[in-house]
């Protein structure tokens, strides 16, 4: 964090960077979604061909995104079985957030299955991602850009230590306002954990639901990737509380970035597997299959292991599943934990994430590079993401900081990074 008053250093290219992407990002989403459903399916190659206008838009999916979001949002505002705390602002106060990600999970699968008995054509979603991908996009524009004068009205101590160069083109795409609120409804908190990750898992099973129509039942690879990613969304709902200690809460701003990236980078290239499977059927044997399960599950040990005992830590370092490991003081007052899995490696919550990144794409073969496109990206955000982290933790802890990196050497994989 930059020290009070000084402007902190510009990121992702600065403003040049930052309008690149703004175009780069969706460019890439369709070209992912229209190759994905070529018989080449070249990740590197053009698609065959470029849609009509009128099949990028439908007054139909944009009704359906609009009554999806309200939706989501109705979930968000029904009373919460709990109310979690932030971590201290600026100001010394902290916001109040709903715990109730999972129960709009639920509800939201209880509601499809009544539609899909009711004779709901669920499998027709697949026909609609490239609508849906750019009225998401649009909602996505729009949406950053209230977020943009809203934050012009906002008090100095609610702005994001990013997104405030006083480059508009910056400030847009990464977020004034740290926490933009309407009333208690929290814009960011909402849009990171509802529409865009419950969306991917209803994208998958409708892609899952058409391959049935088409082939007769799922593949094991379409089931397996499925699975896979609802044990993810379903973690990170059921923990919903841990994304409160991640760096987009309590650090970055929300403007386009991550509007975008939840709303619809999320939902349209994070299903880019099942995409991919439902026109390039692999076959999968049941040894393989237990492989890739096993990886997966390796790859879930770690992470869930990794964010739960920094999370409980930074809630209550005396708690017993905890207490006993080592720490390093900080000027701040806030330990770091340099033992346990924060004493292998100084993002082990990472490695475990890349490591179910693998095992979401091996499902799809080695035929084509298109299924590994998430594994790529991953890395490279993550690679990305680390080195900010360590940015704003040297500028947070310091000395302490400089001790943690003597103690714990690697940065993601042990002994190679
Ligand atoms: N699927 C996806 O697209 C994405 C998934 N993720 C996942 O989200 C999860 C959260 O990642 P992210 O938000 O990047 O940040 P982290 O959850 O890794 O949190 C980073 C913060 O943790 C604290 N911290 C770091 N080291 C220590 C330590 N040794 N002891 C105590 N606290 C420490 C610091 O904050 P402080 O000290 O101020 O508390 C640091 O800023 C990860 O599992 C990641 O894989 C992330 C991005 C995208
Ligand atoms: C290229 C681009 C548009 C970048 C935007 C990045 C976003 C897509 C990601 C930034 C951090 C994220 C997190 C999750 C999803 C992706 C984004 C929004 C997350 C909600 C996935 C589920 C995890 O369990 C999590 C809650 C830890 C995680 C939080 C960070």
């Amino acid at each position: 964090m930059a020290p009070q008053g000084s402007r902190a250093p510009l990121e992702f290219g600065g403003p040049l960077g930052a309008a690149a992407l703004m175009l780069l990002l969706p460019a890439t989403m369709f070209h992912l979604l229209l190759v994905a459903r070529s018989g080449p399916a070249r990740l590197l190659g053009l698609p065959p061909h470029l849609p009509a206008p009128e099949a990028l838009w439908s007054p139909g999916a944009l009704l359906l995104w609009l009554t999806w979001l309200g939706l989501q949002a109705a979930f968000y505002l029904l009373p919460a079985h709990k109310m979690a705390e932030g971590q201290e602002l600026k100001d010394k106060s902290r916001l109040r957030y709903p715990i109730n990600g999972f129960q709009a999970l639920v509800l939201t699968a209880l509601l499809v299955g009544l539609g899909v008995s009711a004779g709901l054509p669920l499998g027709m979603l697949t026909e609609m991602l490239l609508p849906l991908a750019w009225v998401a996009t649009l909602t996505a524009f729009i949406f950053s850009l209230l977020l943009y004068l809203k934050a012009l009205m906002a008090p100095a101590s609610a702005l994001a230590p990013g997104g405030n160069s006083g480059n508009p083109v910056y400030d847009f795409f990464l977020g004034r306002e740290l926490n933009p609120r309407f009333g208690s409804f929290d814009c960011k908190y909402f849009c990171e954990l509802r529409p865009g990750l419950i969306g991917w898992v209803l994208i998958n099973l409708a892609l899952l639901v058409q391959e049935a129509e088409l082939l007769g039942s799922p593949s094991l690879a379409m089931w397996l990737v499925n699975g896979f990613q609802l044990l993810y969304v379903g973690d990170a709902l059921w923990h919903e509380e841990a994304v409160l200690t991640t760096m987009d809460i309590t650090h970055d701003g929300f403007g386009f970035m991550l509007a975008f990236g939840d709303l619809a980078w999320v939902p349209f290239t994070y299903s880019l597997q099942a995409q991919f499977l439902l026109y390039h059927p692999q076959p999968l044997e049941l040894p393989t299959a237990s492989v890739i399960c096993l990886v997966n599950a390796v790859g879930y040990y770690i992470f869930r292991g990794a964010n739960s005992q920094k999370n409980t830590f930074r809630k209550n370092p005396s708690d017993p599943r905890v207490a006993g490991l080592e720490t390093i003081s900080t000027a701040t007052g806030k330990q770091l934990l340099v033992s346990g899995w924060w004493g292998m490696v100084r993002h082990p919550n990472y490695l475990g994430d890349l490591i179910m990144a693998l095992a979401w794409s091996l499902p799809c073969g080695v035929s084509h590079l298109l299924p590994y496109f998430y594994l790529l990206y991953f890395t490279a955000l993550l690679v990305h993401r680390e080195a900010r982290d360590e940015q704003q933790c040297l500028q947070k802890y310091g000395l302490a900081w400089h001790e943690y990196c003597r103690r714990v050497p690697y940065r993601i994989v042990p002994y190679i990074y």
